[in-house]
């Protein structure tokens, strides 16, 4: 029978989360951490063995990586580099991740090329901001083969998405299909045009759920991409959604699931981008990683969101030295 390998890359705030979120899952028998602070993956990896001892566990070999470790793993997730952190002057700000853009493209070209030289085989699942440069520079500048390096993207605003409009309608959010699409970041938009409750779709919701009020797409939208800034200024990071998005990547990679989440990858002719971008939309996670994106038609709002989304991205892309 086969057993899996994790490689976990910067073991911070999200990646100490996922390292605690993969064990649960009880789907690896290794997992390796990694992270360039003396002692830190020495002492997650620890952590976590040691909660292994307890019986709602299953035994894991968890430990402290090197590179050489990426070279027999199924996956590798990657929240390696530094966040944003708040302003203590101001409880409301919204620091741009795109803040991140030198320090990040620096840590993901070490990474992926560390990955690259030791692996073409397993799927690698990045956390780092801006999420979807790191994607772009990963999938484009290393020769690793399609499909294989991927985003959580907007998995996570998504996850905030049905999350709201289920507080809205006062249904749980399982009953929420629908899905942020574009940046991960400041100029993401929700895909309202294909969002349902139980089938209803977003026009018909206030004859069907009378506290859910009519908002327009923008109020919809501001509100999903502040919602991130709500745990940001209160805790000082984000890292449960995040992480529980990679390790649902994770799996549904491991059981060829086939199921369809809106992660990031670079665009191979949809929406009339070839390799010049990589943003999130739906698309079908199966062994391969990315197995196919599914560039459904959006409306006019939509359209013009998707324009100004990759032009954001596009402008990261070139402080970040990549792309066309
Ligand atoms: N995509 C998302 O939805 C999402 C959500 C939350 C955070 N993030 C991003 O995830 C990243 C990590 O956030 P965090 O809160 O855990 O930060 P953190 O500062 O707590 O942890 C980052 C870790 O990365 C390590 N690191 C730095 N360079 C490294 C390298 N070259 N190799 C290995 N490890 C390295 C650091 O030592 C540290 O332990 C940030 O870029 C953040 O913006 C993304």
């Amino acid at each position: 029978m086969k057993s899996y390998k994790l490689v976990v890359t910067g073991a911070g705030h999200v990646g100490s989360y996922v390292l605690a979120n993969a064990v649960r899952m009880g789907m690896f028998c290794e997992i390796a951490v990694i992270d360039t602070l003396p002692g830190r993956a020495h002492g997650e990896a620890l952590d976590q063995l040691q909660a292994t001892g307890l019986p709602s566990l299953s035994a894991v070999n968890v430990h402290a990586g090197t590179p050489d470790d990426y070279r027999d793993a199924d996956i590798v997730i990657c929240s390696a580099g530094p966040s944003v952190i708040p302003d203590p002057h101001d409880p409301s700000a919204e620091p741009d991740r795109t803040l991140l853009t030198e320090a990040n493209s620096t840590v993901i070209r070490q990474v992926m090329g560390d990955i690259a030289a030791q692996t073409h085989d397993a799927v690698v699942i990045l956390i780092t901001n801006p999420l979807d440069t790191v994607v772009y520079i990963a999938e484009n500048e290393f020769g690793y083969p399609a499909g294989r390096v991927l985003g959580t993207g907007t998995m996570l605003d998504s996850a905030r998405l049905r999350q709201i409009v289920a507080g809205w309608c006062q249904v749980g959010p399982s009953s929420v299909q629908g899905y942020m699409m574009g940046e991960h970041g400041h100029s993401a938009f929700p895909v309202l045009s294909r969002l349902s409750v139980a089938g209803v779709r977003w026009p018909e919701l206030p004859r069907y759920y009378p506290s859910c009020h009519a908002l327009d797409p923008e109020q919809v939208r501001r509100q999903v991409v502040k919602s991130a800034y709500d745990v940001f200024n209160a805790k000082g990071w984000t890292n449960a959604g995040v992480a529980e998005s990679a390790v649902l990547l994770a799996r549904s990679v491991l059981l060829d699931e086939r199921v369809v989440f809106p992660v990031c990858s670079t665009l191979r002719g949809e929406y009339g981008h070839d390799g010049d971008v990589a943003l999130s939309m739906p698309s079908l996670i199966g062994r391969g990683g990315v197995e196919a994106r599914l560039p459904v038609a959006l409306d006019e709002w939509e359209n013009e969101h998707l324009e100004q989304t990759i032009a954001a991205i596009q402008a990261t892309m070139a402080d970040a030295h990549t792309g066309r």
